[in-house]
Formats: C-alpha cells, structure tokens, sequence
C-alpha cells in the first residue's frame, strides 16, 4: 500500500534549537493519525514543514511515494493535494458561508462546483446556514467551515492543528464525529491537538513527539498506559 506522506531524518533548526531532531515516520492512506506531545515537542514544526512553511536543515518528506514536499513553495504543496487548517480559524467574515467555501474550491462557479459546495456543506452541518455572513458564525461554525474550504478541494492529506481549542464539549463531539465522517482510504488525516479524549475518539493511531523525536507510536489506549507518555506528557 502506498504511503501518503513518508518523513525521512527530517531535522528542523531555529538558530541553534533543534525543534525536530531526525525524524521519520509513515502516515498511510486511510487513517486518522493524532500527533500529540508536551508544548514545545515539535508537533506544529512538523506540520510546519510538511506544509512548506518551515524549511528542513536535513531530511524529507514525501508525498504518495512520489512526490518530494520539502523545498516546494506552500502553494505547490497545497496544489499537488497537501492541505492544512491553520488553529485560528481564518473565514472571510463579510462573504456568505456557501461563498467561502466557493473561495476553497477555486471560485470555478460551474454546476459541478455548486453540487461539491453543496455536499460539503452537508457534511460539516452548516447547510441551514449557507446564506448567513461567516461573521455570524459561533466559533465551532467557523472552525467547520474553515475545515469545509479545506475539503471541499478533496485534499489527500488533510492536516488539523488544534481544531476543537475553545469548542464547547459539543462542538468538540461533533467535529470527532465529523473527522471520522471525512476518513476516506484514498486520504490521510494528521491531526495536533492536546485533548486526549478528542484524540482517543478520533485517531487510529498516535504519534508522541518529545523534544522533536517520536516517543511512541501506537493506539491511544497504549499510549496512556506508556511509562515514558505518562512521564513526559499525559502525567502533568
Ligand atoms: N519560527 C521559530 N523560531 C524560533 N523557534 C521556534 C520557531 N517555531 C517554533 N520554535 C520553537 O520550536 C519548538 C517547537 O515548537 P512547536 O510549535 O513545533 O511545538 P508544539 O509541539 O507544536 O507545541 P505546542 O503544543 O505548544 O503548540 C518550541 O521550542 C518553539 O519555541
């Protein structure tokens, strides 16, 4: 089975810091993959670089076996397929929901396009709200929709930084549910985030990163009976 996106002695350098100190890992198509680990351990470096926001000192990262990520612009990584929500959900607050979601797709107008903006709207719950202003969103909503502008492009590797920070307990259950809905077996989903209970609902597996090296690798329910997690991270 391909891998969707291979991380090969990826080392990431801020001055003299190393953020990520020669990592490798393999996210495959068709899981929901949770990056956790304490503040500081690396994980939004790693998205970072993936993305093409961070430059890599060392090491790569491939896409689909195929394509190298690492020293591609941000817009080339998003174009081959590579798409992330940034933590701060940022909706354009004077356009109508249906017309941001539009804006992910490209803004191509055509029936088709309207269909696809249509079905996502559906499937992130905002589909009663599609003529409201994003402005009048609640913060869940605007997250959704965020995460929608996203999908709607049918990214193969879907990367979420912290997407239930400041959601209710019911906003954070229904983007559990939502993120299960959007596992396909032709898309990888990378998600950082520091609920664990979100993470245990949500992920097939996890990675912990600690001091920019991966601590463990396994099922949620492992790495809460993991010594060295509980030591560095789940314990404090
Ligand atoms: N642009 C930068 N310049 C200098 N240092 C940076 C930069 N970006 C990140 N760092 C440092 O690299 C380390 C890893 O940061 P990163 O944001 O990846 O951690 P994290 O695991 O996402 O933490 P958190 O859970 O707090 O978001 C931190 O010590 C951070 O201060």
């Amino acid at each position: 089975m391909t891998v969707a996106v291979l991380v090969e002695g990826l080392t990431v350098e801020f001055g003299r810091f190393r953020a990520i100190d020669d990592l490798s890992l393999a996210i495959d198509y068709g899981e929901v993959r949770a990056v956790i680990g304490p503040n500081g351990a690396g994980k939004t470096t790693l998205l970072d670089v993936i993305s093409g926001v961070s430059r890599a000192r060392a090491g790569r990262v491939l896409f689909d076996e195929r394509l190298e990520l690492t020293g591609r612009s941000e817009s080339a990584i998003a174009r081959s397929g590579v798409r992330r929500k940034f933590q701060k959900p940022s909706v354009f607050e004077a356009l109508s929901v249906r017309d941001n979601v539009e804006i992910g797709l490209g803004g191509a107008g055509d029936p088709a396009s309207h269909e696809k903006v249509a079905a996502i709207l559906e499937t992130v719950g905002l589909s009663e709200h599609a003529d409201r202003l994003a402005s009048e969103l609640a913060h869940g909503q605007k997250q959704w929709l965020e995460i929608a502008m996203v999908v709607v492009s049918e990214p193969r590797v879907l990367m979420l930084d912290e997407p239930v920070a400041g959601l209710t307990d019911e906003e954070t259950e229904r983007t559990a549910a939502l993120i299960r809905r959007l596992r396909t077996p032709d898309r990888a989903i990378v998600v950082v985030e520091h609920d664990m209970d979100f993470v245990e609902a949500i992920a097939d597996r996890v990675t912990v990163l600690h001091e920019g090296r991966t601590l463990f690798e396994g099922s949620m329910a492992r790495a809460r009976a993991d010594a060295r997690v509980v030591d560095v991270y789940l314990g404090r």
